[in-house]
């Protein structure tokens, strides 16, 4: 098959293993930056351009976008998804999925239980917010955040103001949300591809900081998940519309806790740490769905 990732980064750890596989099972495979994509939009013959020439048909796109070009990145891949390539994860779900607050409302219709979660536009409702989940210590987190970066604990009411106030006075989305505290720096990480759990981690932040992020320090180690832990990562996946997905979950005193999930999960610390095989299981998903000249998979 011919594919492409798209990253703007080739030399990452997630783009190199993706790769190596694909080459390994005889596929081409080419790392294409979206930043250097342009587009020819039209009902007749839509395409992708790269340095200077249309590119040729690829059969499934494997899309790495970074949290900062969401909306060029998204917008590559769905023109990737009008010439028929398929996607793993179509742009429609990423999008979904990028939106911390869009993503939780889904998730909310879909009955799946998180952390009480508040979301305000005018500074006159700071104090009924904070109220609203409960008080300090709460959690402010950026709405388009990811590796920690803009998550940021209040551990009183006054430190919750301020923070509050800091984010708006940069005009920042932000979500406020309850401090799960039993968690004790602890989440679990779970990978879904199609409506499996295909590997699950638990990350322990490093002494002295509440966010489990192995960007942020954490350190992750193979953990086993119950069946309930199971099945509303799968159904959180599936509620975004995500063939894959890295599902984080906190562990509450009233059960599992949906925390946010994600679109391209990283796979370093999850191979590293269960010795799986998760890029090839990303491949077999591809070779298993993605039909040579098949059409286009949506529309949004
Ligand atoms: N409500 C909460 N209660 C307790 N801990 C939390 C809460 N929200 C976030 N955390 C901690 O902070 C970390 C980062 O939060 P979150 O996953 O929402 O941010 P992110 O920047 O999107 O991270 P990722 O890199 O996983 O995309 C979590 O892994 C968790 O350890
Ligand atoms: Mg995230
Ligand atoms: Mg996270």
């Amino acid at each position: 098959m011919k594919m492409a990732i798209l990253s703007c980064d080739g030399s990452l750890y997630s783009c190199r293993r993706l790769r190596e596989v694909a080459e390994q099972r005889g596929h081409f495979i080419h790392i294409i930056d979206p930043l250097s994509c342009y587009m020819n939009i039209n009902p007749a013959s839509p395409a992708v351009h790269y340095c200077g020439e249309p590119l040729e048909y690829v059969d499934a796109v494997i899309p790495r976008i970074g949290t900062s070009i969401t909306f060029y990145g998204t917008a590559v891949l769905r023109q990737f998804e009008m010439c028929g390539s398929y996607p793993l994860n179509d742009s429609a779900a990423i999008t979904r999925a990028r939106d911390k607050l869009r993503s939780l409302q889904l998730l909310a219709r879909a009955g799946i239980n998180m952390p009480v979660t508040g979301f305000a536009s005018s500074p006159d409702d700071t104090q009924d917010l904070i109220a609203m989940v409960g008080g300090a210590p709460l959690v402010v987190k950026l709405v388009e955040g990811s590796q920690g970066i803009g998550v940021v604990l209040a551990e009183t009411r006054q430190a919750a103001e301020s923070v509050i106030d800091a984010f708006r006075g940069l005009n920042a989305h932000i979500l406020v949300q309850e401090f799960i505290k039993e968690a004790q720096g602890r989440d679990i990480r779970c990978l879904v591809i199609g409506n499996k759990v295909v590997a699950a981690i638990e990350r322990q932040a490093k002494e002295g900081d509440f966010r489990s992020n192995l960007h942020r320090g954490g350190k992750a180690h193979p953990v086993n998940i119950t069946d309930q832990e199971r099945e509303i990562a799968v159904k959180a996946a599936s509620t975004l519309g995500l063939d894959i997905a890295g599902v984080d979950i906190l562990r509450a005193h009233r059960g599992p806790l949906v925390m946010e999930v994600n679109a391209s999960p990283g796979l370093e610390g999850i191979e590293a740490s269960t010795g799986l095989n998760i890029a090839g299981m990303m491949i077999d998903w591809i070779e298993q769905h993605a039909l040579p000249g098949q059409r286009p998979k949506t529309a949004g």
